[in-house]
């Protein structure tokens, strides 16, 4: 079996705006809700851990949801430090072999079969496994001047989604390891691949996406408002 980490902590610059971009609503629910709904209605997970900002006003309080327990702690500056602080907040009783699957709050799309498929990867591959799509876009290297420099190759490249799935000791050893250093990571297969280890890509679904931008939640709300109507 294996547990959710949900890192809910950030502020949403990007976005704009007063309210974190995690409770914004889309399709009658803020997002957050939408992202905890998804894992934990999902059989092979037990229950979730959120990190939340400090004094965060708006968190619902909720200490379970689909009959799965949801543990909230305060997350850290950064992603990574409040994926570990939501490690740290584990029960006691979750093993070191555990499967552990860290899903931005931030993306509301998530689907059963895409958790199935990579839950089924992790567990075959000792290093890990993350949900990512094929780029399919030419992708080109800005200049200073905000024009094309070079057009990058793009075979064999993926943008990484979540959720990202590791067994509880390696990804405690990842990201320690990282904090330690000093080492800066976007993602927590970085903090693992920072060991030499080489997690699997799982493709998922394009419509998987994280709402960074207010054009992003208008596309979230047409995605999740068409599930709805299906
Ligand atoms: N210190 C942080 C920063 C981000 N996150 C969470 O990590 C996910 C992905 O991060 P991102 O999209 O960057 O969210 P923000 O940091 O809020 O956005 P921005 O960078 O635009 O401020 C989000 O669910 C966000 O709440 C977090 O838990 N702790
Ligand atoms: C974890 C992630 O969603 C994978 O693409 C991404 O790295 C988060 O980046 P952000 O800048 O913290 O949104």
């Amino acid at each position: 079996m294996s547990w959710a980490l949900v890192p809910a902590a950030g502020s949403g610059r990007r976005f704009g705006g007063e309210v974190p971009k995690q409770y914004l609503h889309a399709a009658g629910k803020p997002l957050i809700e939408h992202a905890l709904d998804a894992l934990l209605a999902h059989p092979r997970i037990d229950g979730a851990v959120v990190a939340l900002a400090e004094g965060d006003p708006r968190w619902p309080g909720w200490t379970s949801l689909h009959g799965k327990p949801v543990i909230a702690c305060i997350g850290g500056g950064e992603r990574a430090d409040s994926v570990l602080a939501a490690l740290r907040a584990l029960p006691d009783g979750v093993a070191d072999d555990e499967l552990l699957l860290v899903h931005d709050a931030a993306r509301p799309n998530l689907r059963g079969d895409d958790i199935d498929r990579l839950i089924d990867a992790a567990m075959i591959c000792a290093d890990g496994a993350i949900l990512a799509a094929p780029v399919r876009d030419t992708l080109k290297r800005a200049d200073a001047e905000v024009h094309i420099a070079v057009t990058e190759p793009r075979g064999g490249l993926w943008r990484a989604l979540t959720p990202q799935a590791f067994r509880r000791g390696l990804l405690l050893r990842a990201l320690e390891a990282a904090r330690a250093t000093g080492a800066a990571v976007t993602d927590e297969a970085m903090a693992v691949e920072r060991l030499g280890l080489h997690p699997a890509l799982v493709e998922g679904r394009e419509d998987n996406l994280k709402v960074t931008t207010p054009a992003d939640l208008a596309l979230v709300e047409f995605l999740l408002q068409s599930r709805l109507s299906s």
